[in-house]
């Protein structure tokens, strides 16, 4: 089946509230949707959204970028699906910009799965399963971050993050024992340090928190070559986020001190290197944690099939990020936030993009 032909939209969504990233603060995500067109009618959506403060690519730049690959596909056949592996990349994808493979992939992925007949997560993996476990996100004021907590127990939520190194380390000490406490003990904490701290201040934080159980603690160091050492020096679990930007996915055998990986495919470039990363992590003993970055539906979606079919078991996404976005490029919107996500029915919400949803602002570029 040939690509016949494609459109290229772009689209800015308001959040519920104003987000931080590394210091800039950001009021709407805007992003890019591709729309790929194959013989017969079938369509296949994609999104490329560099989050400020963590993609090096910006809007514009991507929005080209995007352009000539959508150019270069159309009129060439959709790659075959190799099960297990996703759909072979089509040349010029390895040189692009993170989100920008991802977004060209995505559409090429939900064509091919448009023009069979199948829904997407059976194009990462034939035997996918129907429900995704999600992590919820803990944000705002100690006072919100602890009422979040409760709910999330309530909710009945396997695993539940929280972001720590913005507040001094005894604050932050404090407010991980008092979450611990109100998730109970059916819940697994995950927390996340974003590279806030130098070491002493790390190894401040793993004394005041030990004997608290947590899952995991995401790139606690400003100075990432020494997490192999921090984690061996003080026993605390390590996950992998930034690290894993522009690593060979050959790289993480390195890596072994950490205990599980969080695999953003908008950041770490599309959908078939995250699967290679996260086949190798599973095969290192680590766990693949499928994570977004504040894609709209469309893009949050492809994460959903991507952890439906990555493994033999369920591993909680971080897929809160939805959770933000206080509008979207399809209607009705995905069914989250869940702690169990249903996933055909997310991947059947993300086909129905609303050209009036998008905002006043999106104007075809192609
Ligand atoms: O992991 C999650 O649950 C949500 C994703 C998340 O926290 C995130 C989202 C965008 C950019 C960076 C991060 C991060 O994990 O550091
Ligand atoms: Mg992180």
């Amino acid at each position: 089946m040939k690509v016949t032909g494609f459109g290229l939209y772009r689209f800015r969504l308001p959040l519920t509230a104003p987000l931080v990233l590394k210091g800039e603060t950001v009021r709407h995500r805007e992003g890019l949707l591709l729309r790929l067109d194959g013989a017969g009618g079938a369509v296949g959506w994609g999104e490329a959204s560099p989050l400020p403060g963590f993609s090096r690519e910006v809007l514009p730049e991507a929005a080209r970028e995007l352009h000539g690959l959508a150019e270069s596909v159309v009129g060439r056949g959709v790659p075959e699906a190799r099960p297990g592996a996703g759909l072979d990349g089509a040349p010029g994808f390895t040189d692009a910009a993170p989100s920008v493979r991802f977004g060209c992939e995505l559409a090429l992925w939900n064509l091919y799965a448009a023009a069979r007949g199948v829904a997407l997560p059976e194009v990462v993996s034939p035997r996918f399963r129907a429900v995704v476990p999600a992590n919820g996100l803990l944000a705002g004021s100690p006072t919100e971050v602890l009422g979040g907590a409760r709910r999330m127990r309530a909710e009945g939520y396997e695993a539940a993050k929280l972001k720590v190194g913005g507040r001094p380390v005894g604050e932050d000490v404090a407010l991980v024992r008092t979450v611990r406490e109100a998730l109970g003990g059916d819940v697994s904490l995950r927390l996340d340090a974003n590279r806030a701290w130098g070491t002493q201040e790390a190894l401040e934080f793993a004394r005041g928190i030990e004997g608290v159980g947590i899952e995991y603690l995401e790139e606690p160091l400003e100075e990432p070559a020494d997490l192999g050492s921090f984690a061996r020096a003080c026993g605390v679990p390590v996950a992998l986020d930034e690290s894993l930007v522009g690593m060979a996915p050959e790289a993480l055998g390195a890596h072994r001190y950490a205990v599980a990986v969080v695999i953003k495919p908008s950041l770490i470039g599309g959908l078939s290197r995250a699967l290679d990363l996260a086949n190798r992590a599973l095969d290192l003993g680590m766990r693949p944690v499928v994570s977004s970055a504040y894609e709209s539906g469309v893009g949050t979606a492809a994460l959903v099939a991507l952890a439906a079919g990555i493994g033999d078991e369920g591993v909680p996404a971080g897929l809160d990020t939805y959770r933000r976005l206080a509008g979207d490029v399809i209607e009705p919107r995905l069914p989250l936030p869940a702690p169990r996500i249903d996933v055909r029915e997310t991947v059947e919400a993300a086909h129905d993009v609303v050209p009036g949803r998008l905002s006043p602002e999106a104007e075809p570029i192609g």
